[in-house]
């Protein structure tokens, strides 16, 4: 069984018949039901995502003093020194002030007011399903009503399947951020699967589009769950400034704290200011403890310290966030393959993901930066954010039809909750409700 039926029910029942020509697929669509007008604002598509700094209130700030440990290695030489970070708006730490090694846990360092919209942070949150489902549905309606109008108005201009018919298809798929080697594909298989399924309304048409559509998606056969592994697993974040890494890893430590893991972020990314400050925050609305290294500092020390001290202070979880920085490939590459050297010489399975953020109202441009991060580094996984304000979801579609990543996470929305694991049976539904 396919995944639409899965999802849907059964296919069309209609007899198969050999030996069909293209004439009896001639069908009336003069009742054709009114379409929907396609809404404007979704036509004008391309939302523009800016990285904010995440608001805090300055009294809700504990003194935070956080120490890079020492560590001495020939071979990746790279000369480290014990650092105190002063986070912008926070008193200067003192050299005294500075422990030898890196701080214990200290159930203290997590701020004793959490703001009151991030009331999560302290209790176990299980979702349950519905919750869930109704979470994709909203996050995937600006998608489903921009392809819902594009597939309705496509359909209600012809009057029968013919071979301009198809042409006319492939453009509505690639227009809906499909792709155009995966338009052509699913073109190709529409043209058999219609024929086949004597398709002669405009509903049969429209099921079997969407059928084939679905049932190519469900025989991806790619793992979509996120790999843990005892004592502790590892987790690369990267991509693009943006896009959402820094989000992602707050809300999947809140996650990870909510399940009664012990959690360490490393602020790797040395190369923003500011990026540190934001994961910081992160760390303190999740409740969960950090690393960081000096601006500038060598990433690969950050990581150096956090490996060390998440197997030291037994943590169950460790999420490094990475400066993508893709303009200047050979310097990317080569700083995750020092971050790689240095997490394997510790725990030589992992990193055990090591996932790329894309945001998905970029459509296309997000499928091009898959394909550049891939020739940097081997990738587990994609979370694909901003799915809630993106009208061009569908290129999930894409993603894992060419590009052979699974999709792992989603993101749904800004929230410290609003990160789902990516499940393609309610991306599917959500896709098409405005559909079927
Ligand atoms: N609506 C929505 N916004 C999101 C989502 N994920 C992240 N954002 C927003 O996207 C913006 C950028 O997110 P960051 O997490 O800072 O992105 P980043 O990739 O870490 O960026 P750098 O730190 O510059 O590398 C922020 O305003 C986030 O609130 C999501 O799933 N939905």
């Amino acid at each position: 069984m396919g995944l639409f039926d899965k999802i849907f029910g059964k296919k069309i029942e209609e007899q198969i018949e050999d030996n069909q020509t293209a004439d009896i697929f001639k069908f009336d669509l003069a009742d054709l039901d009114t379409v929907a007008e396609a809404d404007s604002d979704l036509q004008a598509d391309v939302l523009v995502s800016v990285a904010t700094e995440i608001p805090v209130e300055e009294d809700q700030q504990p003194p935070i003093t956080v120490v890079s440990e020492p560590f001495v290695d020939a071979a990746i030489d790279m000369p480290i020194e014990p650092v105190v970070i002063p986070i912008e708006g926070l008193p200067e730490a003192t050299p005294e002030s500075v422990p030898e090694s890196a701080p214990e846990f200290a159930p203290e360092s997590i701020p004793e007011s959490i703001p009151e919209s991030i009331p999560e942070v302290t209790t176990p949150v299980v979702e349950a399903p519905q919750e869930i489902e109704d979470k994709y549905e909203k996050s995937l309606k600006k998608t489903s009503k921009s392809f819902g109008a594009r597939f309705n108005a496509f359909l209600s201009n012809f009057r029968s399947v013919d071979e301009a018919f198809f042409e006319e298809l492939e453009d509505t798929l690639i227009m809906s951020d499909v792709g155009v080697d995966v338009a052509t594909q699913l073109t190709d298989d529409l043209r058999h699967e219609v024929k086949l399924q004597n398709a002669k309304s405009k509903d049969d048409v429209k099921r079997v589009i969407i059928e084939k559509m679905v049932d190519n998606f469900g025989e991806s056969g790619l793992e979509t769950s996120l790999i843990i592994r005892e004592p502790l697993t590892v987790m690369l974040f990267v991509g693009v400034n943006g896009v959402g890494k820094t989000t992602t890893i707050g809300k999947l430590a809140n996650r990870f704290k909510n399940e009664g893991k012990k959690v360490l972020l490393a602020a790797a990314d040395t190369f923003r200011a500011g990026a540190t400050d934001q994961l910081v925050e992160w760390s303190r609305r999740s409740g969960v403890d950090i690393v960081v290294g000096k601006e500038k500092s060598d990433p690969a020390s950050v990581v150096f310290d956090a490996v060390k001290r998440a197997q030291v202070e037994q943590f169950d979880v460790l999420l490094i966030d990475t400066a993508g920085r893709l303009q200047n490939k050979d310097n990317l590459m080569k700083e995750l393959e020092k971050m790689g050297k240095i997490i394997k010489r510790e725990l030589p399975d992992a990193p055990h993901e090591t996932l790329l953020a894309l945001d998905a109202t970029t459509g296309q441009n997000a499928i091009s930066q898959a394909k550049e991060f891939s020739k940097v580094t081997p990738l587990t996984g994609i979370v694909l954010t901003k799915l809630d304000g993106s009208a061009k979801g569908g290129i999930i579609l894409t993603i894992q039809q060419i590009l052979k990543i699974p999709v792992k996470l989603v993101g749904l929305g800004e929230g410290l909750t609003d990160l789902e694991n990516f499940d393609e049976a309610l991306f599917v539904k959500g896709l098409f409700q405005d559909l079927l």
